[in-house]
């Protein structure tokens, strides 16, 4: 049986789906509902509604973790138990709803948080302003089915605000949330508001210094005088270095991260493609069937869609495609070890007969 407390777990975004999933564990002895809040190397930080505290895994669930290619991340659900010395550990692990996932530069899925509704994209709009690095953010969380949310900062200070924000604006279908932001300012967190009732979880996301930690400031303010748990520092400029879950007064979590400087989405080109909703709907209206929006006429693509942004679009598809190939081939190379190698038994079967 899983003790969940419904009550003090809601205020750290414990859903009703989540509840239903963690009271299906097959767990042999009594244990309780708790929120991953940090990953450190050999340990968890874990909230279980009342208080934060470190845990390990238990063995066997690192072995079946491996086993099914699963880890363990930032706004995981899991079950928790003390054994007779009273340390804690993890026993099980409540499948997630979502979790976002990127691919780093050498192939290689790195999970960044579990549990998400929503992300925010931060970027600033001075020289960190990229559009088409936006877009493969978009597609990275939208692949993982997260809905994102473009948080454009700095608008403060930066010359070319006005210029910037009208070309993301230009290119993004108009499905994608675009906020320009002080992400100093009060007005920041009412512009950012309706994305933060309570239990809903965000996560932030962007490159070092585009404002993430300066947003988290602006949005957990208050924090404190309501009770919630509070991780902010007034500190000023800092690196951030690991990821850590944050508690906003509406009652939602939001989750920050370092700055991420490679990544992939983790995504085959059917699901990449849908992540470009404007391109694939207008494809629907081009003259042929097999339009590559080349050149072709009659292409509804090429007229509608930001040349930049077809660009990109064609870049993540040929980058998507070339990894499905090395896959097919990588199953394809298997196979045939796999016949070298029965072979191999048969021959040494014969000898012995
Ligand atoms: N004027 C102004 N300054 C901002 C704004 N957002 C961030 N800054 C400043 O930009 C610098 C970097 O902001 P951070 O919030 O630390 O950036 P970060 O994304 O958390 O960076 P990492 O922790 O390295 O990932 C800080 O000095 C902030 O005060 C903004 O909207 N307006
Ligand atoms: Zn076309």
């Amino acid at each position: 049986m899983i003790d969940i407390n419904l009550e003090t777990l809601r205020a750290l975004g414990l859903t009703p789906t989540i509840a239903s999933r963690a009271a299906q564990l097959d767990l042999d002895t009594d244990a309780r509902l708790a929120r991953v809040t940090e990953v450190q190397r050999d340990c968890l930080t874990l909230h279980d509604g009342g208080a934060e505290q470190q845990a390990r895994v238990l063995p066997r669930l690192v072995q079946h973790l491996q086993a099914t290619a699963q880890q363990l991340t930032i706004g995981d659900w899991v079950a928790m138990q003390a054994d007779a010395h009273g340390q804690p550990w993890v026993v099980d692990r409540v499948a997630p709803i979502t979790e976002i996932a990127r691919r780093a530069n050498d192939g290689r899925r790195q999970p960044l948080a579990s549990n998400v509704d929503t992300a925010l994209l931060v970027m600033g709009l001075d020289d960190d302003f990229n559009a088409r690095r936006m877009e493969r953010y978009i597609a990275m969380v939208r692949a993982c089915d997260v809905a994102p949310v473009v948080v454009l900062t700095k608008l403060d200070i930066a010359p070319d605000a006005k210029a910037r924000i009208a070309e993301m604006c230009g290119r993004l279908p108009a499905t994608v949330p675009v906020l320009p932001v002080n992400g100093l300012s009060r007005q920041a967190s009412i512009d950012i508001a309706p994305w933060l009732p309570a239990g809903q979880t965000l996560v932030l996301l962007g490159s070092s210094g585009a404002g993430k930690s300066t947003l988290i400031n602006t949005l957990t303010d208050a924090g404190q005088a309501t009770g919630g748990v509070r991780k902010g520092d007034g500190r000023g400029r800092h690196t951030t270095t690991a990821r850590s879950m944050h508690w906003c007064p509406q009652g939602s979590c939001i989750i920050d991260t370092p700055g991420l400087r490679t990544f992939r989405p983790d995504a085959d080109a059917r699901t990449l493609a849908a992540t470009f909703e404007d391109v694939q709907a207008l494809a629907q209206q081009c003259r042929f069937r097999d339009c590559r929006h080349e050149g072709e006429p009659g292409c509804a693509v090429r007229a509608r869609v930001d040349a930049d942004r077809l660009d990109n679009y064609k870049k993540l598809m040929r980058d998507a495609q070339r990894n499905e190939m090395t896959t097919l081939e990588r199953i394809e190379l298997r196979g045939k070890w796999k016949a070298i190698h029965k072979a191999g038994n048969q021959r040494a079967r014969d000898k012995r007969a």
